[in-house]
């Protein structure tokens, strides 16, 4: 089993408040690894860390076998390539087409002359599940569902080996939030993705994730199967996946047919 990424004694730290210490986290090849923990336990914080927008104030994070942290920087943007990241906002320019979102990274990061890059971005708009006509729109013309699938499209725009989510089906009402987890499984498996979700959905968790890291007391407490994590002995853990919430997701999970049995 190989680890794409390995963060290793992780400390983070804004002034005085310590958000991170001694953190270590794997994520293998191939999985979907979700990420979990309460308010302000520092998901977010752990994902910028890991695709390098926050610099740890001590520790280690190896990705792909590269400690990112010590890399000269033309191999650090070329490792950077690799990463494919959604964030919790979307953070599309609200000033520029859906196609032309997409297009940017393809223009600036791989140096495509502007009608090659509109053609792959025409390929990604539809792999990211939005209908022929979505490239044309501003992000303003979108529903949320919309413009988490055109964030989503830029995201896969370089063709990453690992995507990273933040909090994905946030703002999205049920139906929009199963049909974009079954989009992400999907792509998984289509693109033999690694993918790393930062999330609070309960029914993410249980359809589509092989693994669950819960953040907790600075750390990762657990990250392993989900079973084994819901059966952890913590109070947080305990009120998370066994409180009403979690138990009816748990039931939703064990009720809905599978995809390839549907
Ligand atoms: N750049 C920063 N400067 C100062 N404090 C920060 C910075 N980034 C994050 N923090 C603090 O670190 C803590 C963890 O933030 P983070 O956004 O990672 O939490 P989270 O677990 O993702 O929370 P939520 O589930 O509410 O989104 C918070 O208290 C936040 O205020």
């Amino acid at each position: 089993m190989t680890n794409i990424v390995e963060v290793r004694g992780v400390r983070n730290q804004f002034g005085a408040q310590v958000v991170h210490d001694r953190l270590d986290l794997d994520v293998r090849r191939g999985e979907i690894l979700s990420v979990v923990g309460g308010s302000g336990t520092g998901k977010s914080v752990l994902l910028r860390t890991i695709v390098g927008l926050n610099r740890p104030a001590a520790g280690s994070v190896r990705v792909f076998g590269e400690d990112l942290l010590t890399l000269p920087p033309a191999r650090r943007a070329a490792l950077e390539r690799r990463f494919g990241v959604l964030f919790q906002k979307g953070a599309l320019f609200s000033s520029l087409t859906v196609a032309e979102n997409v297009a940017l990274p393809l223009i600036e990061h791989a140096g495509l002359p502007a009608a090659e890059a509109a053609g792959l971005a025409a390929l990604k708009i539809a792999l990211a599940g939005l209908p022929a006509g979505a490239g044309d729109k501003y992000p303003s013309d979108l529903s949320g569902g919309m413009v988490k699938r055109a964030a989503l499209a830029r995201a896969l725009a370089l063709d990453p080996d690992i995507l990273f989510l933040d909090e994905p089906t946030a703002g999205l009402d049920p139906i929009g939030a199963a049909a974009f987890d079954q989009l992400i499984l999907t792509l998984r498996d289509a693109l033999g993705l690694t993918v790393f979700i930062v999330t609070h959905d309960l029914d993410t968790i249980h359809t589509i994730t092989d693994r669950v890291a819960v953040l907790a007391q600075k750390r990762v407490l657990v990250n392993d199967r989900l079973e084994v994590v819901a059966a952890t002995d913590d109070a947080w853990i305990r009120e998370y996946f066994h409180g009403p919430r979690g138990r009816a997701a748990a039931q939703a999970a064990r009720t809905t047919p599978a995809p390839e049995d549907a």
